[in-house]
């Protein structure tokens, strides 16, 4: 990948894994956005899995979006060839049927057999060592594909934890769990709730009665790994995970930290003139004369979100406007300046927005777009992540002057669209009212 060492969270993750810590303990980490999080858990496990002589399916990582995804697999399809694993995608961003082909291996035909394909009783494989994945897609396979099992899974990876111990996704993270009990488990549940009561939530029997974290057993229990930027540390969350004696890996004493070359800034405006003051920023900010700029979010359909995606990537788009879908973990390199156009709500939000620059020790910077009576809350907000002042950015007024008549005709424009969208809308409004009104049964089909 042309690195040249591992980052602090990353040596720190390999010794509590591969080095001494072998695995003992569920591993929760707490690390700055662009602090490399994702190899820190693709590496124990690509490691300890290069070891591994029948493929199934042994690693899950689960990640709350789809973009999220495909970037975490990317990381492990850089690795895990090399060691001969395979790395499996489930996200729906293919049909179901081509995302079952790849994951599962169906037997070769031979000459004269004929399989039917809903006879259970042939041997389906996993085509996968390792499975990315998003929640709703994984439950999909869990309950309707034929040969995805979770039976010999021995890592278990949950990122951006906080965000997808809030929702809760049809029940995926229950399901996981119970899919990867030990037999014993489910077979003597009167024996499991005699060992919670009696050691509380510290059970140590696993998997094939095999104590946690015994070494050299040939059914090792389930390991997990959770991560964030902002960790949840309240235990009541992360019970939900039953995590085996968790050991809390973080880079400050403060749940939220930013990155250390990150600046911050605060630009006050009147909330009317903010457009004219963004615009006004991003010419200050912009080194490229011919700047383009594109959407993304969630209201989208994925393949355009995908694609403008890949633009920004690629450099064809300089500006990307963005909604909160694009803030949690994604991997641009190159973005050096974030714009909070509204001030987020919460710390927790201003971390992932501004964390998509100063990544990888880069140098980055953050500007906040403010009003006057927004600024005490600004300042006591970042104070919570250790942030104690954050100067005035300031925009020449002489760039504000000269794009105030663009600006006005902008807004002129701006009205006249949604008073014709408006008018558009009242008309098919009513058109729709009176067609609902006499064919009553024509709606009920709609
Ligand atoms: N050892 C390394 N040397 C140089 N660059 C690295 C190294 N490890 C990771 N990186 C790069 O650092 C960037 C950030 O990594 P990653 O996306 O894993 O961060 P993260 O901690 O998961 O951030 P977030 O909390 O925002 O998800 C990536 O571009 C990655 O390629």
């Amino acid at each position: 990948m042309g690195f040249s060492s591992l980052f602090p969270v990353q040596v720190a993750v390999w010794q509590e894994t591969i080095g001494p810590g072998a695995f003992e303990r569920d591993l929760c980490i707490n690390s700055p956005t662009g602090s490399g999080k994702t190899l820190a858990y693709a590496l124990p496990i690509v490691q300890k899995l290069s070891t591994r002589s029948v493929k199934c399916l042994r690693a899950l990582v689960v990640l709350p979006t789809r973009d999220l995804a495909m970037q975490v697999k990317e990381v492990f399809a850089a690795i895990a060839p090399a060691v001969g694993l395979s790395v499996g995608l489930a996200v729906g961003q293919s049909s179901i049927a081509d995302e079952i082909s790849e994951l599962i291996k169906r037997p070769k035909l031979e000459a004269g057999i004929c399989y039917d394909p809903e006879d259970v009783t042939c041997e389906l494989q996993s085509s996968v060592d390792i499975l990315v994945a998003t929640p709703g897609r994984l439950m999909d396979h869990i309950n309707s594909t034929k040969g995805f099992t979770l039976e010999h899974l021995c890592y278990l990876v949950v990122d951006e934890t906080d965000r997808l111990l809030r929702e809760a996704y049809q029940s995926w993270l229950p399901t996981v769990l119970q899919f990867t009990q030990s037999n014993e488990e489910s077979l003597f549940p009167l024996a499991n709730s005699f060992l919670s009561s009696t050691f509380g939530s510290l059970k140590t029997i696993r998997r094939c009665g095999v104590e946690r974290g015994f070494k050299g057993k040939p059914h090792p229990r389930l390991v997990k790994m959770v991560l964030s930027a902002t960790l949840t540390q309240d235990p009541s969350k992360l019970a939900q995970l039953n995590l085996h004696h968790p050991l809390l890996m973080t880079t400050g004493k403060r749940r939220y930290q930013l990155p250390e070359k990150l600046e911050s800034y605060k630009l006050i405006c009147e909330s009317n003139l903010r457009p004219l003051y963004l615009v006004a920023l991003l010419q200050e900010l912009g080194e490229e004369k011919c700047i383009k700029i594109k959407e993304y979010s969630g209201l989208q359909h994925q393949s355009r979100r995908s694609k403008t995606l890949k633009s920004f990537r690629e450099g064809k788009v300089q500006v990307l406007v963005s909604s909160d879908a694009m803030t949690r973990g994604m991997d641009v390199q190159g973005v050096r300046n974030v714009i909070n156009y509204d001030i987020p709500a919460f710390i927790k939000t201003y971390i992932h927005r501004a964390g998509r620059t100063a990544r990888a020790g880069q140098a980055g910077r953050c500007f906040t777009l403010l009003h006057k009576y927004e600024v005490k809350r600004f300042k006591k907000m970042l104070q919570k992540a250790d942030n104690e002042s954050v100067p005035h950015y300031s925009v020449p007024s002489s760039s504000i002057e000269s794009l105030r008549a663009a600006y006005n005709s902008a807004l002129g424009k701006l009205k006249e669209t949604v008073e014709s969208e408006a008018s558009r809308k009242r008309k098919f409004g009513s058109k729709f009212s009176k067609l609902s009104r006499t064919k009553p049964t024509d709606r009920r089909k709609g």
